[in-house]
């Protein structure tokens, strides 16, 4: 239910990820108060600037660095980890291989998806199935990519840490789990406020919902204008990436702090520029949290142009609900206020499947 918003608002979500895990939250004045600007933020824009999100602006600026790093290969490099359906469309993508509407993207990427063993998901997990392609070079790229991950999605879903905890108590358990307690899990604590936002319990979207989140994260590298004779106009009007809503809950893009780029379209249809405000993340809602608000939220349109001489980067991590989980509506007080269920049952998998079949030409 976008509005004629013109500008993105911009929240401080410290107090909602202090209190977080308080079984009280729900009745904290400083997390209320976070809640009430998410609400006000998805209903009138579905899009907002994160801040006070405690991820360090040195990881920030990292990943972006690193991915850039890699983007200045020589194709031959880059192409070691093409992207391929064997490998569950994750690795890299040359300028003009992913479709939006039909058109060429003028970006290149790298795709990342949480990893899907063989029969994980029965038939409808097929397409994902395989494990993440990660470079050599830039050396360190995985270790660095896999902490960002980390802590956008939170560990405590993760087997690999949450198992040993169980069975070793010990001290070192226990001091790891303290230090991944309070570094984590960013994406999740964002959903509990949203969750209350929505009327519903802070738990809403854990369990069954998202509870073990499909997490989707994209490496993008934009060209610059190319230069004709020192003027920067040959592709002015080339779109680095067209029109489209992102498929899940809740997407947190890490942009250029440079280049203005990207666009947010409100209800007239006017594209609202999205510029970069060094520090945050931009949030915007997915197509899943869409269905789950029975429409009070919007899943927005948005686009990016870059025509700047520089070439743009941004690190985009998506936050999804478990990959084989029916989202419908939920059944609270706010979303029941606004009227009957408005969507049919939608698997997020199957979402997901059909966008990534119809994303790239010839692969
Ligand atoms: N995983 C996500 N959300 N990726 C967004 C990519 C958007 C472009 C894509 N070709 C499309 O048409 O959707
Ligand atoms: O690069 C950006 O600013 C946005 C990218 C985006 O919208 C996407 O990958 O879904
Ligand atoms: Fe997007």
């Amino acid at each position: 239910m976008a509005t004629d918003f013109s500008s993105i608002p911009l929240i401080d979500v410290s107090a909602l990820l202090a209190k977080c895990d308080d079984p009280k939250m729900g009745e904290d004045p400083g997390v209320l108060e976070v809640v009430r600007q998410l609400d006000k933020a998805c209903t009138e824009a579905g899009f907002f600037y994160l801040k006070g999100h405690g991820v360090s602006d040195a990881l920030l600026k990292e990943v972006k660095d690193i991915t850039r790093r890699f983007f200045e290969l020589p194709c031959e490099e880059k192409t070691k980890i093409k992207m391929t359906p064997a490998a569950g469309f994750r690795g890299y993508q040359r300028v003009g291989e992913n479709i939006t509407k039909g058109t060429p993207d003028m970006h290149e990427a790298i795709d990342c998806y949480k990893e899907v063993t063989r029969g994980m998901y029965g038939d409808l997990g097929k397409t994902m199935e395989g494990y993440n392609q990660w470079p050599q070079n830039p050396p360190k790229f995985k270790v660095i990519m896999e902490e960002y991950i980390s802590i956008c999605t939170g560990m405590l879903s993760h087997p690999f840490i949450s198992i040993p905890i169980i069975l070793f108590p010990g001290l070192e358990f226990f001091i790891l789990m303290m230090i991944l307690l309070v570094r984590a899990e960013l994406a999740r604590k964002i959903m509990r406020g949203i969750a209350l936002a929505l009327g519903g319990s802070p738990d809403e979207f854990e369990g069954q919902r998202a509870g073990d989140p499909f997490w989707v994260m994209r490496l993008i590298g934009y060209p610059g204008l190319t230069t004709t004779n020192g003027t920067h106009e040959a592709m002015k009007n080339d779109i680095g990436c067209g029109a489209h809503t992102d498929y899940g809950l809740l997407t947190l893009l890490n942009q250029d702090e440079d280049i203005n780029a990207l666009q947010v379209r409100n209800l007239s249809g006017e594209w609202i520029s999205a510029p970069p405000v060094p520090g945050t993340f931009v949030c915007n809602i997915g197509d899943m949290l869409k269905i789950y608000s029975n429409g009070l939220y919007e899943s927005t349109l948005h686009r990016v142009i870059n025509n700047s001489p520089k070439y743009r980067v941004s690190v985009v991590y998506f936050y999804e609900t478990n990959f084989d989980t029916a989202v419908e509506p939920l059944d609270t007080i706010r979303t029941r206020k606004n009227g009957t269920k408005k969507f049919e049952k939608a698997i997020y998998g199957e979402h997901l499947v059909s966008k990534v079949l119809t994303n790239f030409v010839d692969v």
